[in-house]
This record gives C-alpha cells, sequence and structure tokens, in this order.
C-alpha cells in the first residue's frame, strides 16, 4: 500500500510538484510526503499549498523515505547522487525521472544492490493527464516496477519499456508538451492573424487539439482514417493540409522529436 509507505523527493521543481499533487490526489496523506529542496521560498510555497514535509537537507529526506523520487536536473545529478551515497536505507526504492541518467549511472553511486526505477513522465502530470514510460534497473525487483507504476496511474496513463527506449520517450512524449504547446501557440497565431480575439483563439486552438486526442484515444482508430472524416473533396481541409505536407511539417516534427531524443542520449555523458 502506498499509504504506507513514507515518500521523499530530492528536488521540489515542476516535476515534484506534478507528482506530489498527485500523490494527495490518489489518497496519500500529505504527512507522508517529503521534500529536499535548497530554495527557501519554494520549500514556504510547497509546503503552504500542499502541506508536505520541506527540508534543505537532501540526506534527512533520503534518510527517512521509502521511496525517494530522484526529480533534480541531470546536470546536477552526480554531486547530488554521491551526497545521498550513504544517506538511503537499504530496503528503499529510487525513483529517476531525470532524463538521460541511466540506472547504471545511479546504481554505481550507491552501495550493490540498490533498487532504481528509471522513469520518464510529462508535465500534463500536473493534471493527472500525464504520459509516462517505467524500466527497472539491475537490482528492483516486478513489485517495485509495479508500485512505481501505481504512482504513475495517479497521475495519468503508465507503461513500460526497456531502458534502451527511455530516451525516445524522452524525445516524443517528455518534451512532446513543449512542441504541442507550440503547435497550439500557432493555431492560435493563425486565428489572430485571420481577425479572431487572441483569447477565443487560444481557446478554441487548445480544445481543438485536446478534443481531437480524445477522439482518437477513445475511437482507437487510425489517425489517417479520422483525418479523412475532416477532409472533404474541394474543401478547406485538404487546402490546408496540402500547405502542411509541402512545408514539410511531418519531416520537421520527426526531426524535432529526433533531436530531443539525440540530446536524451547527450545528457547519460553528463554535459
Ligand atoms: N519538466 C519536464 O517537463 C520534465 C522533467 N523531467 C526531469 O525531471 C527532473 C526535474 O525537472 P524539473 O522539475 O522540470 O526541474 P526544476 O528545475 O523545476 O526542478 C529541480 C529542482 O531541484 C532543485 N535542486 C537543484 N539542485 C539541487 C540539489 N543539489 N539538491 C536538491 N534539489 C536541488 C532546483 O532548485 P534550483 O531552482 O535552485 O536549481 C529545483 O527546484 C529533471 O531531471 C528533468 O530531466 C522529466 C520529465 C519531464
Ligand atoms: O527538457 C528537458 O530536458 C526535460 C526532459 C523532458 C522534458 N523536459
Amino acid at each position: 500500500m502506498l499509504q504506507d509507505k513514507k515518500i521523499g523527493f530530492i528536488g521540489g521543481g515542476n516535476m515534484a510538484e506534478a507528482l506530489i499533487k498527485g500523490l494527495l490526489a490518489g489518497g496519500v496523506p500529505a504527512g507522508e510526503l517529503s521534500v529536499a529542496e535548497p530554495v527557501a521560498e519554494r520549500r514556504t510555497f510547497l509546503k503552504d499549498r500542499y502541506g508536505v514535509n520541506v527540508s534543505c537537507d537532501n540526506g534527512e529526506v533520503a534518510g527517512r523515505s521509502d521511496i525517494l523520487f530522484l526529480a533534480v536536473k541531470p546536470q546536477v545529478a552526480e554531486p547530488v547522487l554521491a551526497g545521498l551515497a550513504g544517506a538511503v536505507g537499504p530496503d528503499a526504492l529510487l525513483i529517476s525521472i531525470m532524463a538521460g541518467v541511466k540506472t547504471a549511472t545511479i546504481e554505481a553511486a550507491f552501495a550493490t544492490g540498490v533498487k532504481v526505477v528509471r522513469v520518464m513522465p510529462n508535465t500534463p502530470s500536473l493534471v493527472l493527464e500525464g504520459a509516462t514510460a517505467l524500466c527497472t534497473g539491475a537490482n528492483a525487483t516486478a513489485d517495485d516496477l509495479s508500485t512505481a507504476r501505481r504512482i504513475f496511474e495517479l497521475v495519468g496513463k503508465a507503461c513500460i519499456v526497456d531502458e534502451k527506449l527511455i530516451d525516445a520517450v524522452t524525445g516524443l512524449s517528455g518534451s512532446g508538451p513543449a512542441f504541442v504547446l507550440t503547435f497550439i501557440e500557432a493555431l492560435s497565431d493563425a486565428g489572430v492573424k485571420n481577425g479572431l480575439p487572441r483569447d477565443v483563439a487560444t481557446s478554441l486552438a487548445a480544445q481543438t487539439v485536446y478534443g481531437t486526442a480524445r477522439l482518437l484515444l477513445e475511437t482507437r482508430e487510425h489517425p489517417a482514417m479520422l483525418r479523412e472524416k475532416v477532409t472533404s473533396p474541394g474543401g478547406t481541409t485538404i487546402a490546408g493540409l496540402h500547405v502542411l505536407e509541402k512545408e514539410g511539417f511531418r519531416g520537421t516534427v520527426i526531426n524535432a522529436v529526433d533531436a530531443a531524443t539525440a540530446r536524451s542520449k547527450e545528457l547519460a555523458g553528463g554535459k
């Protein structure tokens, strides 16, 4: 039961907040959650908003956690892991959400046998609509993986993948919200260019993306089949689709996900 576990976070940033919100919504008592965060204003915010325990001491939070989230930027992984080495209990489960950082790198920083689950969530977890993929390191058990999966199912959808696919997940769904938001902003700009007020344009653009995603998920039809139902012969949609194809829209999207995936692989080297 998650309710019986003490859960800690190293780093109290955007993703930690999204997960805290989901855990609370899932019935985990605030008193069981602790966050180690260096910035005093951020600690005050998290304590006041969510009622969680806060500390500026990573070791203190690690020492009292059955499940410990590693939620700092990958660029500070090395010193943070080194600082935690003696503080993590022998049965603790480490759940890393750090982009690019391999389970083997985390395991190497701790005593032999440390249990690590590596996860790539995304920011819609904040509104319980996250998309997450998880994989295990060398020592985490099937039970550990299912505990971690249950946590991420509190904040959205979760699936299990091999660790070699986590960089691709990072490029697609980890970074994906930024790509989708850029698309929504562009749709809104286009509406404004054609005379719509900004608030109307942004609301129409966001609802169109949200509604289309739900249509796809709920009908389980192929995207091309659903697109066909929008596209009248000689109509407006085919005129727009022609421009997207001419301008290389699909190739650009594929290149963007490729670049994000490649960057995730680079982060493994600590760069
Ligand atoms: N944001 C996203 O969409 C996603 C992020 N991730 C991964 O999640 C992790 C966190 O990202 P995100 O929440 O966006 O980042 P944030 O910068 O919002 O959060 C990281 C937090 O950790 C704090 N911190 C810095 N150094 C330390 C330290 N030594 N000990 C404890 N805390 C420290 C930071 O403080 P300060 O601000 O002072 O540096 C900050 O508050 C990253 O590894 C990222 O790759 C994964 C999926 C999606
Ligand atoms: O931009 C990043 O590096 C992180 C990882 C995935 C989303 N944000």
